[in-house]
Formats: structure tokens, C-alpha cells, sequence
């Protein structure tokens, strides 16, 4: 199957209530578009459904003032009423195929690799995107499988031509490496939403590795 959507995005904020730590999520989204980011995710891991709607209506507000894409993490139901540009699932979540022949055959799907065997399934077929994850074991996510670093990248990046999203600790010192290894984005979360001032943060990071 060919490309559903193109993916013309370099810097992915990865954002949810928690990792803003104290601070108004809507406002570090904000500030991050502002800066240079390119696409957001939200992602709400011990959220209610109820809650999770309700910051997703929220930050859609912003991100299509803007014009930037609003993809919903795991939750199938949100991304529908939201009406998301897409979601974004793992091995652990409803599987893309199954999203693509029920509700999402226009949507935007991200599929996180975890496990090199994926490259050649049909998950990996239908999606428009692939989650590279972790490149680096962070703190943010502990329950990872495979650390890819530079290395794993290159060779996935031989091995298909979906485009490719790095994520896991990737900071302003490591991103241009995690770009000439094969990336086409990176995806961050404490880099933007721990950062003093967001925006600064995701303006450095664009500047770092736009080509
Ligand atoms: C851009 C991006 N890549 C990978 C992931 C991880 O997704 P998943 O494996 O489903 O893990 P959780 O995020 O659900 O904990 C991601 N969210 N975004
Ligand atoms: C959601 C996710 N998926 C793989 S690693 C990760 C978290 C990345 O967070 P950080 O940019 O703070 O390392
Ligand atoms: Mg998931």
C-alpha cells in the first residue's frame, strides 16, 4: 500500500498534563507551535476518558488554530470525537490494520517498532508512519523493549522507506546525529515540556535539524 498521507514534518511534540509538571499543558503546546514544532501527539496515560477527551477538545482548539496536525495516543475513542488528524499506537494497542478497515482509513496512523520482525508486517504496511522506539532508554518511557540507538537506526532506515520518527531521549546535543542516521523527525516530550521556555526549546531543536 502506498503512502495514505505525506509526512512533511520534522519536530513531533509529544505532550501530556503530567510531563509539563505543574504547567499549563495548552500553553507549552502553544508555545512549542510558536517555536517551530511541526505536529503534536497528545498523549494522557493515566487520564480518564472523560479527562482525556476533554484536554484533547482543549489542545485542538490550539493546534488547528494553527493549522498543526492533533495526533491522539492509543485511544481510539478520542481520536474520533475529536475528530484527530490521526493516531498513534503500538504492539500493546488496537493494531493499524484494524484502524485502517474500521473509522480510520483516512486518518493519519503512527506504528512505534519495537521489534526489527515488524518491518515486514502488515501493521507496518498500513501505516503512515513509524515510531522509532526508544532511539535512547529515557525516563519518560520505562516500559521499552529494544534501545535502537544510531546503529538500529541506520538499518531500519535501509530497510523500509516510511518515514521515520525517532523518539527517546533525544535533546538539543544528539538530534542532528538522530537526522543524518536515517530520521526524517524526531519526536521529543521532557526536551519541550521540561524546558524553562518551550518555545526556545523547539526553536533550537528546528534550527538544529532543519535541512
Ligand atoms: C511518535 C511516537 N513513537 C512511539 C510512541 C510509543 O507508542 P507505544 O509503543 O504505543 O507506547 P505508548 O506511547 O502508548 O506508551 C509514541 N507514543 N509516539
Ligand atoms: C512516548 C515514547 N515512546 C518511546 S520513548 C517515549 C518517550 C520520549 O520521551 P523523552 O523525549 O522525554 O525521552
Ligand atoms: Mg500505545
Amino acid at each position: 500500500m502506498s503512502l495514505i498521507h505525506s509526512f512533511p514534518y520534522q519536530l513531533y511534540l509529544v505532550i501530556s498534563e503530567a510531563d509539563c509538571k505543574g504547567r499549563n499543558f495548552l500553553e507549552v503546546a502553544e508555545q512549542s507551535i510558536l517555536g517551530g514544532v511541526d505536529i503534536i501527539q497528545l498523549r494522557e496515560k493515566n487520564a480518564s476518558v472523560q479527562d482525556f477527551l476533554e484536554k484533547a477538545i482543549r489542545l485542538k482548539e490550539i493546534t488547528d488554530k494553527y493549522g498543526i496536525p492533533l495526533i491522539i495516543n492509543d485511544n481510539t475513542f478520542v481520536a474520533k470525537e475529536v475528530d484527530a488528524f490521526g493516531i498513534h499506537v503500538g504492539n500493546n494497542d488496537t493494531q493499524p490494520t484494524v484502524l485502517r478497515e474500521n473509522l480510520f482509513q483516512n486518518k493519519m496512523i503512527g506504528y512505534s517498532i519495537e521489534y526489527l520482525e515488524q518491518l515486514e508486517n502488515q501493521e507496518t504496511i498500513v501505516s503512515d508512519y513509524l515510531g522509532i522506539s526508544p532511539v535512547f532508554r529515557t525516563d519518560t518511557k520505562t516500559d521499552t523493549v529494544t534501545e535502537w540507538g544510531l546503529e538500529g537506526l541506520i538499518k531500519i532506515r535501509k530497510l523500509t522507506e516510511k518515514p521515520l520518527v525517532a523518539i527517546g531521549n533525544i535533546h538539543l546535543k544528539n538530534a542532528k546525529a538522530v537526522m543524518e542516521s536515517g530520521a526524517d523527525c524526531i519526536a521529543v516530550v521532557s526536551e519541550i515540556c521540561s524546558a524553562e521556555n518551550p518555545q526556545k526549546a523547539a526553536f533550537n531543536l528546528k534550527n538544529e535539524i532543519v535541512k
